[in-house]
Formats: C-alpha cells, structure tokens, sequence
C-alpha cells in the first residue's frame, strides 16, 4: 500500500461501503490494535495504513462473498440455469385488514385479495429509499412451486453482480441450522460461518465491525420461513435477561442459532438490516404479519412468460414450434404453467410427448407422466416407486420425515428416490467447532456442517450411495412428507393429496396396475371399490352446506376424475345457482375446472349467479366465466369488470361486451377499502357519461350501466382512519347513485363539513330510504345544513344520527324539520350532546307527526325526569 512515502488509494469496490472509517475503528478496538506504540505521526500514519489493510480485507470479503453467490445460485435447478431460463417474474402487493381487533391466527384470512387490475401495478421488491419508511420487513408469499426460491436466487445473483447496490452484505439463513442446540454462536459467527452464503473469512472481526456500523446495508434473508420448526416461537419475545446479553455482547459466543435468529426477527440484533422472508401464504403467522412492512406475493407466470419459458426451454426452434403449439391446444395444461414450477413438469412431458394425443389433461395426469417419464420408462422404475410409496406412507403414519435407518432399504430404492428428487440426503460433514454439538432430544434430522444435497438428475450411482450409507441421513424432499412436528399438514397440501387421490382412481386403469403387484382381477375390484366409495361421497355432498373452497374442490375432484360423466352429471346438477367464490383466491386452472362445471351445468338448463369478489380472478378467467351462456348475473372485482368491459370493446366483441355490461352487479355493496371507492368512482364516471374511458359514448351504455342504477345498498365500512380519504370521492359520486335506498356512513368521521357536502349529494337521491349517520363527529353545524334537504328525500323513513355531537341548536333544526319528512318513521339522537331545551323540542315536534313510531333520545345531559314525562306523553319516544 505505501508507494514512495505516500498512501495509495485501495481500488474501491464498486459498491460504495457504509460507515467504513468507524467500522475500520471497531476494528481497531484494544484486542486488534497493533503492538507498537509509535510517536504521534508515526501513529496517523500506521493507523492510516492499518486502517486500509481493514477496507481491503472487508473488501475482498465482499467480493469474495459476491463470487461465492454467483456460484452457488447459478443454476435455478439441475440443467437449468438462471441466466439461460429465468422469466422475469412479477410480484405484487398484498394487505393486510386491519378492521379492529385482529385475533385471525390465520394469514390467509388478515390478507386482502385484489383485483387483477390493482395487481398489474409493478412493485419493487426493494424501493431503493433509505429514509425511515423504506420497506425493511419484507414477507415474500407464493405457494409450492410460485417461484420464491428462485425468485431469492435471482435476487442473490443479481447482488453479485452489485444490481442491488444499497446492501453490502446478504446472508441467506437456514431453518436446518436450528437443530443445532449448543450455545456457541454470537451474531458474528452465525453471520460468517453458519449463513449459507459465506464464504471463509480473513478477517472477521473487521467484516462484523463493519457489518454492525452500517446495519442499513444488510440484507438477510430466510427462504422457506413455514419450513422452519416451531417458526412461531422464534417470533415470541424473549426473556428481558436474554434479550440484555444479547444487545450488551453479540459477539460473545454463547448464544444457540434459535436465541440469535429470534434476535434478528425480532429487531433485537441488526435492528437497521432488511429482513427478506419468504413464505407459504396458509401458514398461521399473524404474528409475522404485524412485523412486516411489505407483502408482497408472487403472481406466477402470465400467458407471455410461459411462452419466454418456453423458448427458453427449448433452444431448437422446431421443438419450440411444436411445443408451442401443443400447449396452445392443451387448455389445462397452458393454466397450469401458471405456476412455475408445474411450467417445468410440464415443458418435461412436452419435451418426450411425441403427439398431443399423448398429453394429459388433468393434474393427476400430468404427475403420473412425469413421474413414469423420469427417465425411460422401465417396469423396474414401477417397482422402486411402489416401494417408496409404501415407505412415504409409512412415515405419515410414524409422522417421521426420516427414512427408517434400521430397515432394510435396497441401494437401488435409496439411488431412485434421490435421482428422481424425492430424497434429500443430508451427509453429516464434521466441523471443527461444531464436532461435540449435540441434537435435539429426539430430533435424529440434521446436524450443523451438514451438507444438504438435492441430488436430482445427479450421476449419482448405487456404489456411491453405499460408500456414503454410513454418514448420510435420508429425509424426504416433499414437505408434505416432512415431519412437522405436531403441526397438522396445511389445507394446501391436503387438498393437492385429495385431488391427487381420485385423480388416480379414476385414471387409466392399466397404467395404473404397473405400481401394483396384485393380480388384474384384485386389483380393478379393488380400484372399483375405491371408485365406488368416493362417488358416493361426492354424490353425498350436501352443495349448498359446502364453503366456496370446498365447492371449488369439489370441482377439482371431479375435473380430476376425467370421463366420468355420472360425476360431472352430479356436480352439475346440485351446484348451488348462487354461486360464490367470495374470498377463494382462484388461480387459472382453478377457474377452469369451474368453468367446465359451469358448461355442463348449462347442457343440462342450469343457470348460475356468480359472486367472483375477493377471488383475485384473473381478467381472462373472469372474461371465460362471463362469456357463458348460462350466467344470469356476476359480481367482480370492479376495475377488473371494467377493465375487461375496456378489452371487449377494443377487440370489437360487441356481443361479448353487451352481456359482460348487462350481466354486472354490485348491489349491495359494502366499500372496506380504499380502492372500492376509487372503482366504484369510475363505474359510476362510465354511468354518468355513457362511455368507457378514453372512448367514444357506447350504444351499449346509453342508458348508463345497468349495475349503477340498480345499486339500492351501500355501506361504507372504511373506518375512522381510511373514510376521511375518500370521502370527497364519495361525495363526488353520491349523486351518480339515482336509485339508491340505503346509505350507511356509520363511523366514518364526516364532521360538519363532510355533512354538508353529503347535504348537497341527498338531493340527488330521491329513493332514499334508510340513511346511517351514527358516530360521525357531526355537530349543530352539520346538521342544520342536513335538515334542509332531509324535507325532500320524500321515502327517507330511517334516519340515525346517534352518536355525534349535536346540541340543542341541532335538535331545534331536527326538530323543525320533522313535520315535513313525510315518510320518517324512526329517528334516533341518542348519544348527542342536546339538553332538555332539545329533548322538548323534538318531543313537541313528535306531535305533528303521525307516521313516526320511534323517536330514540338519551343522553346523560337530558335529566331523567325531562325524558321520563315525554315518555308519558308519548309513548313513541324510546330510551334505547
Ligand atoms: N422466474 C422463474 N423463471 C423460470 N423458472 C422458474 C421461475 N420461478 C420458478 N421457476 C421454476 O419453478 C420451480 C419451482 O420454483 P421455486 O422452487 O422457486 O418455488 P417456491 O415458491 O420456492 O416453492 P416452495 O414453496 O415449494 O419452496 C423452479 O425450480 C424453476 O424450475
């Protein structure tokens, strides 16, 4: 470093580092300072080199660090690589309800499902700000298959090559390290010797310091957050003595791998660092969710990434061509790749299918074919795969996610189960700190130092196998198959199995008897007996009892069961004709199996009112379920309804159009959230100017849009927080709703000046029924300016105002008011702030009004006496 008496610049990275000068300090604490106790300048000017000497160790750690990854997460899997075959995936936002109490232990009920349209908007996993609001707690959602792991891969490939310069550091930590129970680690050693993205370090201590001076610039991550065991606790706080060493001494190596990870999750250890987890979404963890501060989920392959994930898989042109071609001709399949991973099964059958004749056609299908296609198929194959069926099913049973060590399993079955991807084999490697450590009492899995191998497609060899038998444990790769603890199996996982079970029943018999070495005669009773039980139960089912997931997965099942036609007779028939996959999130294949219920249901005269809110359908699903003959009427999504309104009429498909328009409901309507009032702005924008944005008016909306004028209900259910953000869109759009009934605007914090712009809306509103003012901050003010208009909403029988603020001054207004409300026959002021001065008032007005048959008043202003005599005056008139 020193050139002729001077200090040469270090290369620096091209990552600019945090804090370096006092990470470079730390560095120099007492343990690390040098030995020589030179002079004044002879000190700068040691210190000066010394502190270079740390730069370029931290440096070259980065940089080491950076080649590691890249190495390590080339490959997306064996024979793919991700800078060959990775599709550049989208992630969308989710949120949480918020709605009062959260006791929802549940993840998937605290989420909200949007609409395809919202979902469109492109999101950033990491938003590049450093101030306090950036996105620090990121939780990654997608189920099995979604992408999350690679989507991580490509994240860690991509910080390699310094795209994501705001982090110097990722470390990926791993749930397998937890069964590592000794209390050796710090932060430090966990960081740079268990993460499994380290590479070995020089210089630790300068690598920490400088880790811990510039948090903001750390990125950690944990993929597979659900597989982690006892997840949840690592989410519960920690004993305040624990908690106290913890932030006095991270370095101090006396802390297990659980105590630090709960640390990190925690915001005890790194508070500044972003923490990256991904997820399945049905786990229970609302705790996770009160952390985090970004959801974002996966969306899974649009029709234009499985066509890039096509032409990427197959690099001949003619292959491409034709696999193309099949998959276009092969609807379920296409929905499918939907999901990435099943994208990859299914470019494997399109790879070795020779005509689309052979292709399968349901998911059953699908698995088997790539099961039996795992390399030629040979009846031995069959066997191994018989023999590791019944081996699975024993571990379910134990509830053992090991392969039994003391049974006799044969080479060939141990190398099939790890060429085909269906064992993990975890190689017990001792390391030097980590020899003595010991194992969780009666956790026989894994060990610290241990390497993991998904040696699927793997050159491995039975005589490997057995030179390794007596340091390899073998798990089973599918999580469903791996031991959870006492945590029951997630509804995800046991619905796939379900499906898979009649799926199987149902397939082609002869394929089927090659897993199976009973005789033909036992084995079709058998398949016809196991047939017979489960159409009974399907044919049992009681449709209207089902929720709409187990509507849907009846629909499954019997799409599963291919050909037969008694069930989809069945389903059809007894489908309730309102229909509702309220707040089931559907995905492309699911809506297909629907809509094949739908079509038959249609051949046999049945029609279907469908509910597709809160179902995350997606515009083509919704466009291929709308486009049926037999659907009399259909809720959505409404950005989603008019953006599919918007493709219709720039394709020309007018019919199409005219039913998607005509068909559209949205009474009653209840808005939770910000975005319905925005959606229902622009529905009533395209009512009021019969036209779709950006177009010409539509001689199909020339009388306004049907679901507009039929609104008679809506609630406005957004809160004291949210309503006031879009109540001048409501106001805005209250005189669009001509035919509206009933207006419940309970809690919403109107105020005074809210009441006056609903004052001048009212008069919009003829058909006015039942209007809900209740707890709504409005004073003398506010009411005064309502009561002009209430005289002219001629069917207003229902007015509440309980729970404001209103004084006398606004009970006398009421109270003049009440003569000329024709239709009034319930008013209530409870819980106002009037005195006996308005309690008289009203209760005097009362008496020239012959149609009104409750007045409610109470408050602790009124004294009791003054309402006990209007009680006796008038009987009309209620406490509560
Ligand atoms: N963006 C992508 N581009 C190309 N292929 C992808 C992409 N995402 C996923 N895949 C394919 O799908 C397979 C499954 O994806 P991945 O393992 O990332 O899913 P996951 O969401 O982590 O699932 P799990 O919850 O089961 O761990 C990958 O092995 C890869 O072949």
């Amino acid at each position: 470093f020193v050139v002729g008496g001077t200090v040469a610049p270090v290369q620096m990275s091209s990552s600019p580092l945090g804090s370096l000068s006092e990470a470079a300090s730390k560095a120099m604490s007492p343990t690390c300072t040098s030995p020589v106790s030179p002079g004044n300048g002879e000190h700068r000017y040691l210190s000066q080199i010394f502190l270079l000497v740390v730069m370029k160790n931290v440096k070259d750690y980065i940089q080491e660090a950076k080649a590691h990854m890249s190495q390590t997460y080339q490959d997306m899997e064996a024979g793919l690589s991700l800078s060959s075959h990775y599709v550049d995936v989208q992630v969308s936002q989710r949120e949480v309800v918020r709605s009062g109490k959260n006791t929802n232990k549940c993840l998937d009920k605290e989420l909200v499902i949007k609409g395809d349209t919202d979902r469109q908007k492109t999101m950033l996993i990491f938003d590049g700000s450093n101030g306090e609001k950036s996105r620090r707690y990121i939780l990654l959602l997608g189920n099995a298959g979604m992408g999350k792991t690679t989507l991580i891969k490509k994240l860690c490939i991509d910080w390699s090559r310094d795209c994501i310069p705001q982090f110097d550091f990722v470390f990926l930590l791993d749930g397998k390290k937890l069964s590592v129970t000794e209390p050796v680690y710090s932060l430090q050693t966990l960081l740079l010797n268990l993460s499994s993205s380290a590479p070995s370090c020089v210089d630790p201590e300068a690598v920490y310091a400088q880790i811990l001076a510039a948090p903001k610039r750390v990125l950690i991550i944990f993929d597979g957050f659900d597989e982690l065991r006892n997840y949840e606790t690592l989410l519960q706080a920690q004993e305040k003595d624990l908690t106290a060493s913890l932030q006095k001494d991270s370095k101090a190596k006396t802390f297990t791998v659980r105590q630090l990870y709960s640390a990190i999750l925690q915001r005890v250890l790194l508070p500044g660092c972003t923490l990256l987890l991904s997820t399945r979404p049905r786990g229970t963890a609302s705790q996770l969710l009160r952390r985090t501060d970004s959801l974002l989920e996966m969306c899974g392959f649009t029709p234009a990434n499985v066509e890039t994930y096509l032409s990427q898989y197959f690099s001949d042109p003619g292959l491409r061509e034709s696999a193309l071609e099949s998959l276009k001709s092969m609807s379920y399949l296409n929905l499918l790749c939907w999901n990435p991973g099943l994208c990859r099964l299914v470019c494997l059958i399109l790879e070795q299918s020779r005509s689309v004749d052979v292709l399968p056609r349901t998911l059953t299908g699908l698995c088997h074919q790539v099961l039996s296609s795992g390399g030629e198929v040979v009846t031995e194959d069959f066997d191994l795969l018989s023999q590791l069926s019944s081996l699975a099913w024993e571990g379910v049973k134990a509830n053992s996610s090991i392969l039994p060590t003391g049974r006799d399993i044969s080479g060939k079955v141990k190398a099939f189960g790890l060429r085909t991807g269906l064992f993990l084999s975890h190689q017990l490697r001792a390391s030097p700190c980590l020899s003595n450590s010991t194992k969780e009492e009666g956790e026989n899995e894994t060990e610290a130092g241990e390497t993991e191998q998904r040696t699927e497609n793997s050159e491995r060899t039975t005589n490997d196998l057995t030179d390794h038998q007596n340091d390899q444990i073998l798990l089973w790769a599918n999580p469903f198959l791996q031991r959870k603890g006492r945590r029951r199996p997630q509804r995800e996982e046991l619905e796939l199995t379900q499906r898979f079970a009649v799926g199987l029943l149902f397939h082609n018999r002869t394929e089927l008897q090659r897993f199976h070495t009973h005789t033909e005669t036992a084995f079709r009773d058998m398949v016809a007996n196991k047939q017979g039980l489960v159409t009974k139960h399907l044919e049992g089912l009681s449709y209207a009892d089902l929720t709409p997931s187990q509507i849907l997965e009846a629909c499954h099942y019997v799409y599963e069961a291919t050909g037969r036609t008694r069930l989809g007779t069945h389903l059809a028939a007894n489908l309730p004709e309102f229909l509702t996959f309220h707040g089931v999130q559907l995905s492309p294949p699911d809506v297909f199996t629907v809509q094949k219920a739908l079509e038959q249901g249609g051949t046999e005269g049945r029609s279907f009112c469908l509910d597709l809110e809160d179902s995350g359908i997606q515009i083509c699903g919704l466009q291929a379920l709308v486009g049926l003959n037999n659907i009399n009427t259909y809720r959505s999504c409404i950005a989603d309804a008019i953006t599919l309104w918007e493709l219709l009429e720039q394709s020309d498909e007018e019919s199409l159009l005219q039913r998607a328009v005509s068909k559209f409901t949205i009474h009653p309507l209840k808005a939770k959230q910000v975005c319905h009032i925005e959606h229902l702005e622009k529905l009533v924008n395209i009512h009021i100017h019969k036209r779709l944005s950006d177009s010409e008016s539509h001689s199909i909306l020339s009388e306004g849009v049907p679901a507009v004028k039929e609104l008679h209900k809506l609630e406005f259910e957004l809160g004291p927080d949210n309503g006031p953000l879009v109540l001048p869109k409501l106001w805005d759009l209250l005189p669009g709703l001509h035919n509206l009934q009933h207006l419940d605007l309970e809690n919403s914090k109107i105020g005074d000046e809210g009441a006056e712009k609903l004052a001048s809306a009212l008069v919009s509103l003829p058909s006015l029924e039942i209007l809900n003012l209740s707890q709504n901050c409005i004073g003398d003010e506010g009411v005064k300016t309502l009561a002009a208009t209430l005289k002219d909403l001629p069917n207003l029988h229902c007015l509440s105002v309980y729970s404001n603020m209103i004084s006398d001054e606004g009970a006398e207004s009421l109270a003049a008011v009440l003569p000329h409300m024709a239709s009034l026959t319930d008013l209530d002021v409870k819980f106002n702030k009037l005195t006996d001065v308005g309690a008289q008032s009203l209760g005097a007005s009362l008496r020239n009004c012959t149609k009104v048959k409750t007045l409610r008043m109470w408050n602790q202003c009124i004294p009791f006496g003054v309402l006990e005599r209007l009680i006796q005056q008038d009987s009309r008139i209620l406490l509560h």
